[in-house]
């Protein structure tokens, strides 16, 4: 199977996570490309969705579901998202695109997390993925030296500015023994937007791509 198959098939078993007449927060990615195809097809059975790009919007409205401004929405019962990397307890390394503050602010306000990769995501440590920060446009040397000073390779991402006008700092060559730990000392740099460490507010539950099927992995 190639990779593209596998995450088509894990979007397509990420439908049966998804409630009746509910409102559904929607991430951002190849992977979740796939689950926005699919989602369309039982379009009739959702009240729409909120979005983690602009990316994401264009193909939910594009597919005629509608999208609903988060501020204007009480709840939200299941987030579907892909991620960069996935530990063993559903921590996870998310923003390759870039979309992390979005994503995490509706991944905080949803019940749960449907986490949907394909197997090459599943590590045991987090960090050989550049890890994602976002950051206020004026503070990219003070936050760099922090992050260098944390241990890391803070490497601008070139030619490229997030949904909301900040630049990426992709952090290259940490190895992540405590994400609960370097989320929250990352988070207290000011000029840091968003970490793209996904610890306090993990999976709930990875639907996984195999040759040999999806597999369920639930996190406590
Ligand atoms: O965090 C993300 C975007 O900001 C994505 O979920 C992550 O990059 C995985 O993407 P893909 O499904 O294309 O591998």
């Amino acid at each position: 199977m190639t990779q593209d198959e596998l995450k088509q098939a894990v979007a397509q078993a990420a439908l049966r996570q998804i409630p009746q007449d509910q409102i559904i927060g929607v991430g951002t990615g190849s992977t979740v490309n796939f689950f926005i195809d699919a989602l369309a097809t039982i379009k009739h059975k959702v009240r729409g969705a909120v979005s983690s790009s602009e990316r994401s919007t264009e193909r939910l409205k594009a597919h005629g579901i509608a999208v609903l401004d988060l501020n204007d929405v009480d709840r939200i019962p299941v987030y579907v998202d892909g991620a960069d990397e996935i530990d063993a307890s559903g921590a996870m390394i998310k923003g390759g695109g870039g979309a992390l503050t979005r994503e995490k602010i509706i991944a905080e306000a949803a019940d749960r997390f449907v986490c949907i990769v394909d197997a090459s995501k599943l590590v045991s440590t987090l960090g050989k993925f550049p890890l994602p920060v976002e950051v206020v446009p004026m503070a990219r040397e003070l936050v760099a030296r922090r992050l260098r000073a944390l241990g890391g390779d803070p490497r601008l991402r070139k030619d490229y500015l997030t949904d909301n006008g900040n630049i990426i700092l992709d952090v290259h060559g940490l190895t992540i023994s405590r994400p609960r730990e370097l989320e929250t000392s990352i988070n207290q740099i000011p000029g840091v937007v968003t970490v793209g460490l996904f610890a306090h507010r993990g999976a709930d539950v990875a639907l996984v791509g195999t040759p040999g099927g999806v597999q369920e992995h639930a996190y406590l």
